[in-house]
């Protein structure tokens, strides 16, 4: 196996909104780490943060305090298009809804990213076939999302977000609109993906049957991120 490498931290992550008068302390000094090959749950109350936390561990927003750290380099003062070019190269997100784009076929959809990258038509083509089939959804690969199945969809999304080979996966409830079994079968595609690809993910998520089944469990308390 190889050995483990840090590709996510965040120290002392402090976010704060204001509200009207009064300003509301989401996170208050949160540390959290992530190694590559592991899985880990984030669960906690609806409120607490987690999308927040999510969204800064995506250099989607700035701390208010503290440091976010990708693969060992601190992106603080990094400027906006090198935040986005961690992000697009480095990151995969995976929501709730699938946001996959209506007009495309599934396979589009994965080798869109790709094509942003740069990689040639061709190439972009073979790796989603490859993830397709890998998700075990390569018969659907000519399908337009809305003739997709709630879990196919997902799935699709799924590989969608790891198409540019990212070092993280951040998810945010990605089984929340799916029954328990369909729930299941697409998490134990994601699990089997990041075991062979060594990819870290950090995934939100209600669901203690899933949590339990993740290397480690998080929550947030008192705006700090801990293990339970
Ligand atoms: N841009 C914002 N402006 C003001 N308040 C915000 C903003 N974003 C989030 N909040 C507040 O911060 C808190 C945490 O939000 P967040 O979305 O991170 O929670 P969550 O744990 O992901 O919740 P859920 O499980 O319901 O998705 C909430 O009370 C929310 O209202």
């Amino acid at each position: 196996m190889a050995p483990r490498k840090s590709v996510l931290k965040l120290t002392s992550v402090e976010r704060h909104y204001g509200q009207g008068e009064t300003t509301l302390s989401i996170l208050k000094g949160a540390d959290f780490e992530l190694q590559s090959g592991e899985i880990v749950a984030l669960v906690a109350p609806s409120g607490t943060g987690k999308s927040t936390l999510l969204h800064l561990a995506g250099l989607l927003e700035h701390p208010d305090a503290g440091e976010v750290f990708v693969g060992g380099r601190s992106c603080n003062d990094l400027p906006d298009e090198q935040r986005t070019s961690i992000r697009r190269s480095e990151i995969g997100f995976v929501y709730q809804f699938h946001h996959l784009l209506p007009e495309f076929t599934a396979i589009e959809n994965i080798m869109m990213p790709q094509l942003i990258g740069g990689l040639s038509k061709k190439e972009a083509k073979e790796r989603a076939a490859q993830l397709l089939d890998y998700m075990r959804i390569g018969h659907r690969a000519e399908h337009r999302p809305a003739e997709l199945s709630g879990g196919e969809q997902q799935r699709v999304a799924i590989a969608r977000a790891v198409a540019n080979a990212p070092r993280v996966l951040l998810a945010d409830e990605p089984t929340g609109n799916l029954d328990p079994k369909t729930a299941s079968y697409v998490f134990d595609a994601l699990e089997a993906l990041v075991r062979q690809s060594g990819l870290a993910a950090l995934i939100a998520t209600h669901n203690h049957d899933l949590a339990a089944r993740m290397d480690r469990r998080v929550t947030i308390e008192g705006g700090k991120v801990v293990e339970f």
